[in-house]
């Protein structure tokens, strides 16, 4: 199981800033879609330049011209960028086969997705790396989270790596874990402290010994 860091509200040197804050402890840095669509893919060449030993997920959200959309983002120096599991077939392979030319990883990250089970496994097929489920900001807020999406896709993914998105804390993460997704991805569960490096710390310790209880 991996940590994924997902930086959403902060410019660019306040993300370079937390990464160094917490590097030794994450195995992947998200440059998340709003610091994207307010910087563009500056921010992921930037923070590649910063830290050419880590993993950079681009969280483009491609729906559309996704082959191009995936080259641009791997010349900015992703190594994982996302597309929606809500796109047209076509547009998925697009981008699985613009990542494979590029050496670089997809994660389809299944935001407003409603039948997870069949979109799971059809996009499994189509060759994705990742499946992500995701809550996002907005059904947060609703109270919802995406622990039952994930049991349901860990049942039917067979090439695919699993993972989580959305509100996830060192709280909420015991349960988590139980369904061993290959990814966690936590932004506001560790950017919201005060001692990010700390936080950072006893996720990734609690994820590296297996705490599910
Ligand atoms: O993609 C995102 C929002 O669309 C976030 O990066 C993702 O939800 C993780 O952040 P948080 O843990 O703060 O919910």
């Amino acid at each position: 199981m991996k940590l994924q860091l997902a930086l959403d509200l902060v410019n660019i040197p306040q993300a370079i800033e937390l990464i160094k804050e917490v590097e030794e402890h994450i195995d992947i840095v998200e440059i998340g879609t709003p610091i994207i669509n307010s910087e563009g893919h500056r921010a992921v060449r930037e923070v590649k330049d910063a830290f050419p030993d880590l993993t950079v997920l681009a969280d483009v959200k491609i729906m559309d011209a996704a082959g191009y959309e995936v080259a641009q983002a791997s010349a900015a120096g992703a190594d994982i960028v996302t597309i929606l599991g809500a796109a047209e077939d076509s547009s998925i392979k697009g981008a699985v086969e613009e990542a494979r030319k590029q050496g670089k990883e997809i994660l389809v990250d299944m935001i407003a997705v409603k039948d997870i089970k069949t979109r799971a496994e059809e996009l499994d097929q189509l060759g994705a790396d990742y499946i992500c489920v995701h809550t996002g900001y907005d059904l947060q807020a609703e109270g919802k989270d995406s622990f039952e999406d994930l049991r349901t896709i860990k049942q039917v993914v067979k090439n695919a790596k699993t993972a989580i998105a959305g509100g996830i804390k060192r709280e909420t993460l015991p349960e988590v874990m139980k369904a061993q997704p290959d990814l966690i991805i936590v932004g506001g569960g560790i950017t919201s402290k005060d001692d990010k490096k700390t936080e950072a710390a006893k996720i990734k310790q609690m994820i590296d010994e297996g705490v599910n209880q």
